[in-house]
């Protein structure tokens, strides 16, 4: 506070000082304006840029649940057309009649059948155990299943991100696309029997979630994540429990692979941004990464815990606790999390801070520039003006003629040196000097010349004035000097000196004439005496009169008996 004061009473000191302080100040205001002024549109913009960018997202985010629409929209349609097929039986497709008239008679693989029915292989059966053991209800679901394959074949052409698409039978056998030979499945499971690599699928969640005694009110379902048997990497199903009447016989199921959501993500990449995917809500403990761009799980490799995964990957602290749909810090980044529609994942959009801000600022150009010239052209403009008024304070110091100080100048400095004197008792002198019969200069070299001699009368009085000394010219042929620090008797020596030099000098006037002259001098002293400083002039314009009618060209101290101090006697031209 105390500090504050201070600083406040030096501005009202350098305000009251004059106008360049007061346009410096005004120039400060303008760049605290245009500061605020530029703030304004900044701060409009970033929120534009955020919403914008949060928008963006909602478009991904939309794009991506469409995508697994589309999967459900599959899904669904099979189970559907399974169950009508279970109603109704279809007349048992070719594939049927092929597989039940192969030769080997054991075998349900699609292996041997006729290269021309299988021309378009779209997907495989594995049905453990010999096939003419297989029940008729069995063999009528296998027909059924075996008719859904174009339905496959069209999932699989719609959506590329499928790594499966199947009907799989409580019963323990399933009919799959793509096209995988028994063979195949066996070595890529590494399961020794088929119907050991059947039991061990019926335990997974996508058969499991669609019991009855688990779901009985026959929902569809997204599982959970989890690691494909056959070799794909991780995995998450969509699957849709299909019922005979009252009995639930299998599952019409589709597979996505996490390899599609990397890739999918990946081309939204830009600008430093991250992509995340989490396979919960955010702040669930342990929710894991699903996919991020430039990250791929299609390998199988343990999912990391997201947040782990983002710490890491883009250096920042520990997770702060994170909303849905709002934009939020953490460290330098800018982050969002949007919910999916379809799953109970999270999107989540981290972007480096600096980035949001140099959109704003490339945005902002056009703005900015406009400002900064507008600046310029004040700072310019200013300039010119700071000039002007110090010239103009110049002059209004400044006697016209001989380019001395003039009277305003020298009451201002009295006036202050009078101050001073009153608070550290420093005394100071006045003299009061004036050119003796200058009138005469006037009448016989005519005004020009006079202004001359004043002039050169100015130059000398102030050549011989100490540094901190003032020497004025208070109107006329009527002069003045302020001595700082001075007493008396220093002020009587300094005059009598002046007074000397001048009864000795010779002006030289324009046509060459030597003109001398003499001056007279009053003296007066602020020393002890608490005088004010009208009273010092008029004590010193008395010893002046004093010096005057005791014959000029001398020196008259006030307070002191008319002593004479001639300086040196001479004529006066
Ligand atoms: N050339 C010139 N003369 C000036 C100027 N200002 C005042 N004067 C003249 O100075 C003269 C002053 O005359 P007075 O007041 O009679 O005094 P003085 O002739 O110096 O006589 P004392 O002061 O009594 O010694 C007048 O003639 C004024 O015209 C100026 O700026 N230029």
């Amino acid at each position: 506070m105390p500090s504050l004061l201070a600083l406040f009473r030096v501005l009202r000191h350098r305000l009251a000082g004059g106008a360049p302080w007061l346009a410096l100040l005004a120039w400060v205001l303008l760049l605290a304006l245009a500061a605020f002024l530029a703030w304004q549109p900044f701060a409009a913009q970033r929120r534009a840029v955020l919403a914008e960018t949060r928008d963006r997202i909602a478009a991904r985010r939309h794009a991506l649940d469409t995508r697994l629409w589309e999967v459900i929209y599959q899904v669904e349609s099979q189970r559907r057309a399974a169950e009508n097929g279970l109603a109704q039986p279809p007349s048992p497709p070719a594939l049927m009649h092929a597989l039940k008239t192969l030769p080997d008679g054991k075998s349900t693989g699609l292996e041997a059948v006729p290269p021309a029915l299988l021309a378009a292989r779209v997907g495989n059966v594995f049905v453990p155990g010999r096939r003419e053991a297989m029940s008729a209800a069995t063999e009528r679901e296998l027909a059924m299943a075996l008719s859904l394959f174009p339905m496959h074949k069209a999932a699989l052409a719609a959506t590329p991100e499928l790594a499966w698409v199947y009907y799989h039978s409580v019963d323990g056998w399933c009919a799959a696309s793509p096209w995988l030979s028994q063979r195949q499945l066996l070595a890529e499971n590494g399961s020794g029997s088929l119907s050991g690599f059947m039991k061990a699928a019926a335990d997974l969640d996508f058969l499991k979630m669609g019991m009855p005694a688990r779901n009985p009110q026959r929902r569809s379902y997204w599982t959970p994540l989890y690691r494909d048997p056959v070799g794909k990497g991780w995995l998450m199903s969509y699957a849709a429990p299909v019922y005979e009447k009252q009995r639930f016989r299998g599952v019409a199921a589709a597979d996505l692979t996490l390899h599609f959501l990397s890739a999918f993500l990946e081309s939204a990449r830009g600008d430093g941004a991250q992509w995340l995917l989490a396979d919960r809500s955010v702040n669930a403990p342990g929710a894991r990464l699903v996919a991020a761009s430039r990250f791929n799980a299609a390998g199988g490799e343990a999912l990391p815990d997201w947040r782990d995964f983002a710490r890491q990957r883009l250096d920042l602290p520990a997770a702060p606790g994170l909303k849905a749909g709002q934009w939020q810090e953490w460290g330098d980044y800018q982050v969002y999390v949007d919910p999916l529609d379809r799953v109970p994942w999270s999107l989540v959009y981290l972007v480096p801070a600096r980035v949001i801000d140099r959109q704003v600022l490339s945005q902002l150009r056009p703005v900015i520039g406009l400002l900064v010239l507008l600046l310029l052209l004040f700072t310019l403009v200013g300039a010119k003006l700071w000039q002007a008024v110090r010239e103009l304070q110049r002059r209004a110091s400044t006697d016209g003629l001989t380019g001395v100080s003039n009277r305003r100048a020298f009451f201002e400095t009295a006036r202050r040196e009078q101050a001073r004197h009153t608070r550290l008792g420093q005394p100071f002198s006045l003299l009061m000097i004036d050119i003796d019969h200058f009138k005469q200069v006037n009448d016989l070299f005519g005004h020009a010349a006079g202004d001359r001699v004043l002039k050169e009368f100015s130059a000398l009085l102030c050549s011989l004035m100490r540094a901190e000394d003032l020497f004025a010219r208070l109107g006329g042929e009527e002069f003045a000097c302020l001595l700082c620090g001075s007493d008396a008797e220093q002020a009587r020596e300094v005059a009598e000196r002046l007074c000397r030099i001048v009864s000795r000098t010779a002006f030289i006037l324009s046509g060459g004439q030597r003109v001398s002259l003499t001056a007279s001098f009053g003296v007066a002293t602020a020393e002890s005496s608490r005088l004010s400083l009208e009273e010092l002039y008029q004590n010193a314009d008395h010893a002046l009169y004093r010096a005057k009618e005791a014959g000029r060209n001398r020196v008259e101290v006030a307070g002191t008996p008319s002593a004479g101090h001639l300086a040196v006697a001479g004529p006066p031209i």
